[in-house]
């Protein structure tokens, strides 16, 4: 029986991410995967469905420029659109492929192998792999769980991944559908209802049990959103309770019952049901392993779980669900297991990106979050108008919000940027979070001109107070305010 010093099981971000990571310590490490290489983070998941949202955003763009000029935007294909998803998928897939064949004739040689097949724990040492009506076991000394997630479906709801769909079978679909619902406004929901507007093709229903979508995020960052949505003519079904859906002669027709106890229907062509994930971990191993598990997932202290020599990293572990989390852990499990992690494992400082109309980028934590941790802060907001880049540009819309400590020290707490360029704009803010570092190195750096970096710059010379512009007089498009017991109060110099 062959022997190894480490199985991975699933080749999605954090899997792969682990056996690279694994290859550095020189140890021989088993990549086993029953599907695709990459898994949600390319195939259904985040590379294609950015790719849907770039072209969805370039066109809505070209439909904007061509308006302008009294022109008619020319017919998108559907078939086109899902054939150049399909190329970006297939690049990337290759490249995970080529790189691990092309290991082999490297430095790295004859430490990664990769079996395709379905992995299962015969015992914490003990690991089977099927493929096909093909059974081999194989010994290991550690094993690194991840298996990744799936969309949770909810019962009574009839998905057939045709009409009512998934993120799973969103993508397959033959053409744009002339109407589509989404059931949950959370970051997959609001994501396809911005992919879908986008194309202008297809009347957007949004159901949301709550007063707003996007429940976790800062009112004033969501109201953008929202705005944006509804003037895209998205129609977003607020306070909505989901009595039934149904397939009813080839479409989709779901009921509401709304706050006040009234009802109403609806019929649509399509639907997509994004109301969260679950973790992949049923028939992973057999009773004699006794790994605990939660509701969400596998409990786990800093990656291990409660078996000592068997990890658990990415989305089927209980905490945030995302490439860049799932990678994270994934290396810190191997360093953990043959090395010493030089970093704590730590999530406060991660970069998120939501590809909405314009793009939420985030890091650390926003005004819900540092209310809730009972943290009194100091809250820098600038328009975008005030922005050069952003007039060059010609589209001002959206701000930039910075979250500082209370206290001498303004120690940053996080940020949010809505608007073009959002993504690139935080990483210097990620970066002083990470080094647990105070703002005056931003408000002294020479940021290049002009870039929406230099819109940060400016709110961090507000908290200074030594901006080019004064809040007091620029009410509107900027604000320096303090935050504490609950109640707002302006910075003044
Ligand atoms: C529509 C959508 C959009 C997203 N957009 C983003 C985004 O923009 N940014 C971001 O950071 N995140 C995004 N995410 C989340 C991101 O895709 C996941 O957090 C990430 O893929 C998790 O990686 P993972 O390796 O833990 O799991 P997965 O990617 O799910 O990979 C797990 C792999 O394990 C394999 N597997 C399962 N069971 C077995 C078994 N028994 N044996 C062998 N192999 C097995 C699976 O086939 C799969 O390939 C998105 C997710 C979705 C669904
Ligand atoms: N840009 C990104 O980084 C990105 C993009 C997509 C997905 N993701 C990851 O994928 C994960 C899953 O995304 P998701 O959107 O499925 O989950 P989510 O948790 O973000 O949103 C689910 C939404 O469904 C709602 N909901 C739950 N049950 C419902 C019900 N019965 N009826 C109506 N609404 C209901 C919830 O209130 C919530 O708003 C995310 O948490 C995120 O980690 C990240």
């Amino acid at each position: 029986m062959k022997k190894y010093d480490l199985v991975v099981i699933g080749a999605g971000p954090s899997g792969y991410a682990a056996a690279m990571r694994a290859v550095d310590f020189r140890k021989k490490v088993l990549l086993i995967e029953k599907n695709r290489v990459g898994g949600a983070g390319v195939t259904n998941g985040a590379l294609s469905s950015k790719t849907w949202w770039e072209i969805s955003r370039e066109s809505h763009l070209l439909r904007k420029h061509l308006k302008r000029f009294n022109m008619d935007m020319p017919e998108v294909s559907f078939k086109e659109v899902q054939a150049e998803v399909n190329r970006a998928v297939e690049e990337r897939k290759v490249l995970l492929q080529e790189h691990m064949n092309l290991l082999n004739s490297s430095l790295f040689a004859d430490l990664l192998v990769f079996k395709t097949g379905s992995a299962r724990l015969l015992s914490p040492n003990d690991v089977e792999i099927t493929s096909g009506d093909v059974k081999e076991r194989v010994k290991t000394d550690y094993v690194i769980l991840a298996t990744g997630s799936r969309p949770r479906k909810l019962p009574n709801i009839p998905i057939d991944e045709k009409i009512i769909m998934t993120s799973d079978g969103i993508e397959q679909m033959e053409d744009f559908p002339e109407s589509m619902v989404i059931l949950g406004a959370g970051v997959i929901g609001c994501e396809f209802a911005t992919i879908f507007s986008g194309f202008g093709k297809t009347k957007v229903h949004l159901i949301d049990k709550g007063e707003r979508i996007l429940p976790f995020e800062d009112e004033d960052v969501v109201r953008v959103i929202e705005r944006n949505m509804e003037n895209n003519g998205v129609h977003i079904h607020r306070n909505a309770q989901l009595i039934r859906m149904d397939i009813v002669r080839g479409r989709v027709e779901y009921e509401l019952e709304y706050d006040d106890g009234s009802k109403e229907v609806f019929n649509v062509e399509k639907a997509l049901v994004s109301v969260g994930r679950v973790p992949n971990y049923e028939d992973l191993w057999d009773d004699n392993v006794s790994i605990v598990l939660t509701k969400r997932g596998i409990e786990d202290n800093d990656t291990q779980t409660s078996v000592s020599n068997i990890y658990a990293v990415g989305d089927i572990t209980a905490d945030i669900a995302l490439v860049n989390v799932g990678e994270l852990e994934g290396r810190y499990a191997v360093e953990k297991i043959f090395g010493e992690p030089r970093r704590k494992l730590v999530y406060e400082n991660i970069s998120t990106i939501m590809f909405l109309n314009p793009e939420v980028a985030g890091v650390g934590l926003n005004e819900i979050q540092a209310a809730e941790k009972g943290i009194a802060y100091k809250v820098v907001t600038l328009d975008y108008a005030c922005i050069p880049r952003a007039i060059a540009k010609r589209n001002t819309q959206g701000f930039i919000k910075l979250l500082v400590t209370n206290d001498e020290k303004m120690k940053i707490l996080g940020m949010r940027v809505v608007g073009n360029h959002a993504s690139s704009a935080i990483q210097a803010v990620a970066l002083l979070i990470s080094m647990d570092k105070g703002i005056e190195e931003l408000a002294e750096c020479v940021h290049p001109h002009p870039s929406i970096t230099e819109g940060i710059q400016e709110c961090v010379r507000m908290l200074l107070g030594k901006s080019l512009f004064k809040p007091d007089a620029l009410r509107g498009k900027l604000s320096c305010r303090m935050f504490t017991n609950g109640e707002y109060a302006d910075i003044l110099f």
